[in-house]
């Protein structure tokens, strides 16, 4: 049996990690997993049980009840905690106001690096993109394909307040801004560790990130 070819994507918010990976992977017909979505359903599972987030014990405390699934095919992939389908829920403000203090806790880190490889390991397709915050160093330090996807701030801060109708801008890019500043200081996102290709999409559309990402993948994976 070959082995699942793991694409490793990092990158700080708004990078374009979740909409370019899950297009990578679906031209490349491989599967797709967003880490992300993971701490962010625990947060939701934690402000459910009335758990306050920065209770970093009572966070640990949830754990072992936070049963988790999601899809890895990127036409479909739902996100679902015990029978709740949370795939929208995890994306509210509200949500991602509190994910950065989950994030922080060694514990949680720990639980969900050790989940998320569990799913890779599963892959049944040739070749699994993963995108988050430390896949490059951490979750998949070893993957054939590492790359770090970034944008200027002020371009990822553009990007997000389109997709957000209705939120004034500088209030999404300060919220953006924020929650960087506050993931970086768990995880080098901001930089490319020894190995890893830098896609730097600032003054490419989105297919052309896409092909960017998949120049890299066709010439270190050999595919
Ligand atoms: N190269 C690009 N040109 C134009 N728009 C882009 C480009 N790359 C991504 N986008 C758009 O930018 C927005 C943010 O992208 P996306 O949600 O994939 O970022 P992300 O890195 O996953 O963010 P977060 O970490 O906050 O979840 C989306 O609307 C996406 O379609
Ligand atoms: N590998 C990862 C992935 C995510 N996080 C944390 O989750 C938050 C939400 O991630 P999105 O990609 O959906 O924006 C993010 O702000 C981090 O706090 C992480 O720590 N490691």
């Amino acid at each position: 049996m070959t082995e699942t070819i793991v694409v490793a994507v990092d990158g700080p918010a708004g990078s374009g990690k979740s909409s370019v990976s899950k297009a990578a992977a679906r031209r490349l017909g491989w599967a797709y997993l967003d880490t992300g979505a993971a701490y962010r359903a625990l947060s939701w599972y934690v402000v459910e049980r009335q758990v306050d987030p920065t209770d970093a014990a009572a966070v640990i405390d949830a754990l072992p009840d936070f049963d988790y699934r999601i899809g890895t095919d990127p036409a479909t992939s739902h996100v679902y905690v015990g029978d709740t389908d949370v795939t929208e829920a995890i994306r509210t403000p509200e949500v991602t106001a509190v994910v950065s203090a989950i994030a922080r806790v060694p514990e949680v880190r720990a639980f969900l690096t050790g989940l998320f490889r569990g799913i890779i390991r599963k892959t049944d397709r040739d070749g699994i993109v993963v995108e988050g915050r430390d896949i490059t160093t951490v979750v998949c330090p070893d993957a054939p394909v590492r790359i770090l996807l970034t944008a200027d701030e002020a371009v990822r801060m553009a990007r997000r307040s389109a997709e957000l109708a209705g939120h004034s801008a500088a209030h999404v890019g300060e919220a953006l801004r924020r929650r960087d500043e506050a993931d970086a200081r768990v995880v080098d996102f901001m930089n490319a560790a020894d190995g890893v290709t830098t896609v730097d999409s600032t003054d490419l559309d989105f297919d052309q990130t896409v092909d960017a990402v998949i120049q890299v993948v066709q010439k270190a994976a050999h595919v």
